[in-house]
């Protein structure tokens, strides 16, 4: 061990990976209330999934779980910790919408991924042998060794999501955050993201995943939080992933076009149903349904 890695931050305890979101508000400066009195608690092991439609504050909750907002009320605690305690401790790690990350930006991929270890590093950020392995084994472990030198602005979308969740791994956060990461990738990346966060569950840590795949939801996610603007419902994915739940997230109706259109019954399988706004527009497609539009094409 070298005189750099006994100055590193890295003597923080190893804590079981919890969150807890309890009566959260959150008030833009405009004074727009994006979340009100939002609650609900995660352990360790867990992927859960953060669902609801565009602008119900999916992204608002990861803020405040980051400490980029600060609630207007109630508390959020990671691990037992104050968020800005457990965010100086390295507990978690997020990974961005691609819309939120300049890629033009003159980057390599390797040091998008050493910047995982940032808040290991003492104040001179210089990377000690154990930063490099830790750099090494993301890549190795998102199968993006091979493209280490290049820009990250060259990459594929799918690449591109494979490097941030590396800077995740590398950041060693028991809770790991992921924004919309499914969107604008091929089905084979999908799957390999699903088996990595499998992984790291096996491993205790605890994974929130904002998303707008619904149909994989319930093969993958063990909990589920439904919300718009606050948790409409909150727990194990068997029982809030049900129909009449999703028909209150999403404010329309749900159809399931295999069975010739009809509204879809509570026992019905949650995940073979497409939800209609009160436009008639399909919004989401899932199950077996045709892949994820937006536009106005209705499946015969
Ligand atoms: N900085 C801000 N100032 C004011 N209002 C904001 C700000 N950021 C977000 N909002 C508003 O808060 C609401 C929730 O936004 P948020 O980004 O959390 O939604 P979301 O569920 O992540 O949406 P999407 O699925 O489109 O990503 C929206 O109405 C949005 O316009």
């Amino acid at each position: 061990m070298g005189a750099l890695d006994l100055l590193s931050r890295d003597e923080a305890p190893v804590r079981e990976a919890s969150i807890t979101v309890r009566d959260l508000s959150v008030t833009y400066p405009n004074g727009f209330t994006a979340v009100r009195d939002a609650s609900f608690s995660l352990g360790p092991g867990t992927i859960c999934a953060l669902v609801g439609v565009n602008g119900s504050g999916k992204s608002t909750i990861f803020k405040a779980i980051m400490g980029f907002v600060k609630p207007s009320a109630g508390e959020v605690r990671l691990c037992g910790l104050p968020v800005d305690q457990a965010v100086g401790d390295n507990i978690v790690a997020y990974v961005p919408q691609s819309e939120d990350v300049d890629w033009n930006f003159p980057v390599l991929v390797e040091t998008v991924v050493m910047m995982g270890r940032y808040g290991h590093m003492n104040f001179l950020r210089v990377p000690s042998r154990t930063d490099r392995r830790k750099v090494d084994e993301a890549l190795e472990r998102v199968g993006m060794s091979a493209y280490r030198k290049r820009q990250i602005g060259e990459l594929s979308g799918g690449q591109k999501k494979r490097v941030f969740l590396a800077r995740a791994l590398a950041q060693e956060g028991r809770i790991i955050l992921l924004d919309e990461p499914f969107t604008g990738i091929d089905v084979t990346t999908e799957a390999a993201i699903i088996d990595l966060l499998r992984d790291l569950r096996a491993s205790g840590h605890l994974m929130l995943v904002s998303t707008h795949n619904l149909g994989t939801v319930p093969d993958y996610c063990d909990q589920v939080v439904l919300l718009n603007r606050t948790v409409l419902a909150a727990g194990p994915t068997e029982k809030v992933f049900t129909p009449k739940n999703l028909e209150r997230t999403f404010g329309g109706v749900l159809r399931n076009f295999e069975l010739g259109g009809r509204e879809l019954h509570d026992d019905d399988d949650a995940r073979k149903v497409t939800v209609i706004t009160d436009d008639e527009r399909p919004l989401v497609f899932y199950g077996d349904a045709p892949p994820q539009k937006h536009d106005r094409d209705r499946p015969e």
